[in-house]
Parts: C-alpha cells; sequence; structure tokens
C-alpha cells in the first residue's frame, strides 16, 4: 500500500508536535500564484497527499503568534473548510500546509468562461457550502475577518471550501489592516467595521452577503468602479448592493438581510443556514 493508507506514524520524538511537519516530508511543485504572504505552491506529503504550501515571505506575517495560534486552527475541521495540516517552522521563510484544492478561488472559478453557464441551483448549493462552513466557524466563536469569494476554495464537484480563516490578524502590512489602507477590503466590510475595525461572526454574516452577490453575479466586482471612500459613503447613507439579474427576490432577501445596518439585526451563520435550505426547497 503507499504510505497514505499506512496510518500516519506518531509524531516524531518530542522536537516535533502534530502540528509541525517535517519539510523532508514535503516535496514542493508549481507555483499556484501569490498573495498577502507571498508565492504559493501545490506540495505531495509523505509522498502522495496533495497540499498547498504557503511559503511565508519574510516581514509579512507575525510568525510567532500564528504559531501559537496554529495549534488551534489545525482543530477546526469541517468538509467547508480547507484543512490545515500544519506548519514547518523550524527554518524560514516558515511553511503553511493545508488540503489542495484543485480548481483554486471560488471567484475565480465563477468568473472561468466554462463555468459561467452555472445555473442558479448551483449557485445557491455554493453559497450554501460556504455557509455551512462559516456556521461551524461561528459554533467555535472563530471570526474569518476576510470571508470573500477570493478567500473560498473550489474541489472536485463543485465542492466549496472557506479559506484562510482567521489568519487576517497576522498581517503586518498596515495598507491591509488599518481601514484607511488601499488593502482593506472595504467592500466586504459593515459599519461597524468600516468606523470601529469592530469584527464578528456578524461582520462576517455581511461579507457573506457580498460573497452571495459575488456569486450570483458570475464574479462581478461589488460596487463596480466606485472608490473605497464612495462605498463607505454609500454603506454609510444605508444603500446596499442591487439583485444581481440570475438572483430570485427571495435569495437577494436573504442577502438583504446580511446588510442591515445593526449587527444584531443581521440572522447568524446557523439562521442563514436554515434560510437558504428554505430557498433550496422552493
Ligand atoms: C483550470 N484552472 C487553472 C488555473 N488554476 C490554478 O492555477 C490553481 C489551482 C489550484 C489552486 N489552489 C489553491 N490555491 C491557493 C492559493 C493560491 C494563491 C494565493 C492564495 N492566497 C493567499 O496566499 C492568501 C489569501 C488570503 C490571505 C489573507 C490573510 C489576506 C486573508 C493571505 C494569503 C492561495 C491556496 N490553496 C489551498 C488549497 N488549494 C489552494 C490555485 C490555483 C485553477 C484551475
Amino acid at each position: 500500500t503507499t504510505p497514505c493508507d499506512r496510518p500516519a506514524p506518531p509524531t516524531a520524538g518530542l522536537s516535533h508536535d502534530k502540528w509541525e511537519i517535517d519539510p523532508s516530508e514535503m516535496v514542493l511543485l508549481e507555483e499556484l500564484g501569490a498573495g498577502q504572504f507571498g508565492v504559493v505552491r501545490r506540495g505531495r506529503w509523505r509522498g502522495c497527499k496533495d497540499t498547498a504550501v504557503k511559503m511565508m515571505k519574510e516581514g509579512t506575517m507575525s510568525e510567532d503568534e500564528f504559531i501559537e495560534e496554529a495549534k488551534v486552527m489545525t482543530k477546526l475541521q469541517h468538509k467547508n473548510l480547507v484543512q490545515l495540516y500544519g506548519v514547518c517552522s523550524k527554518h524560514r521563510p516558515i511553511y503553511i500546509v493545508t488540503e489542495y484544492m484543485k480548481h483554486g478561488s471560488l471567484l475565480n472559478y465563477m468568473r472561468h468562461p466554462t463555468h459561467n453557464q452555472l445555473g442558479p441551483a448551483v449557485m445557491l448549493d455554493m453559497c450554501m457550502q460556504v455557509c455551512e462552513g462559516m456556521a461551524y466557524l461561528e459554533k467555535h466563536n472563530y471570526i474569518h475577518r476576510d470571508l470573500a469569494a477570493r478567500n473560498c476554495l473550489v474541489g472536485a464537484e463543485n465542492v466549496v471550501k472557506v479559506a484562510d480563516f482567521g489568519l487576517a490578524r497576522y498581517v503586518l502590512d498596515d495598507q491591509y489592516t488599518s481601514s484607511g489602507g488601499a488593502k482593506f477590503p472595504i467592500k466586504w466590510a459593515p459599519p461597524e467595521v468600516l468606523n470601529y475595525t469592530r469584527f464578528s461572526s456578524k461582520s462576517d454574516v455581511w461579507a457573506f452577503g457580498v460573497l452571495m452577490w459575488e456569486v450570483f453575479t458570475r464574479g462581478k466586482a461589488p460596487y463596480g468602479r466606485l472608490t473605497n471612500p464612495e462605498v463607505v459613503e454609500m454603506v454609510q447613507r444605508g444603500q446596499v448592493l442591487d439583485k444581481p439579474s440570475a438572483c430570485s427576490n427571495d435569495i437577494y432577501n436573504v442577502m438583504r438581510g446580511c446588510w442591515r445596518h445593526a449587527p444584531e439585526e443581521r440572522p447568524a451563520f446557523r439562521v442563514l443556514r436554515e434560510q437558504l435550505a428554505g430557498v433550496l426547497a422552493d
């Protein structure tokens, strides 16, 4: 049998904890792209487990804090969360190793010509899968802080999983972390985040509404060519995104619920799951 069928050996002695991966067991393959922390490559772990490997560019992440948090993250396990396998933290750059998703980001998948014909039923199912993953995080009091279609990934048979949950806390680039910065995800942020950077599962719910809009517009940019300050002004005034043409009134009503001004007025993910299931049945 291939090594993958054999149960993983117990962690190698005291030096390696279960979330520490031995880099000698990792073969790095082609580049998948680059994100806030630098290059991401496909990897092969123990000869046959496909992985994605983020190679932390120096100075992009507060690494010691992240390595501490990685122990918690490896325990978050759900069919709609990209599984963190572990870290290689005994060398620089450190590696973050996760399960591999072969179709890349949900945003690029929706924009891809061959998936441009996805019908509303498939779109709704994809939103439901993201909602399942987010309901699991909500139950574990875990806030994503950058939920968007670009941070969800697609695998075989239109499986969709939420990626990079909680990682935003370790970004060192203040262009990304401060709400005035050019890289701050303004178009996915509710009023309380724009005004007080007050993140919560209810701010993730707002972002989920925008993600639904991204899916039903097949990957359009929310608020089109409006600048960030113009979007801030609109959101403060209570103006929300228009109904996408591929979207029924029922589904648009679910989105609008996510964009209520007051966080406590927005449904929790466990409620959103029932609302979407209700629409699915119709
Ligand atoms: C037919 N198409 C051909 C082209 N294509 C690909 O090249 C392609 C295929 C698979 C891909 N898979 C993955 N790609 C990535 C990936 C690739 C590039 C960048 C990133 N993202 C990041 O590096 C990143 C994202 C968010 C954040 C913060 C903290 C801001 C939230 C920080 C860093 C991820 C991660 N993965 C985790 C599991 N699977 C993947 C990515 C791309 C997709 C399929």
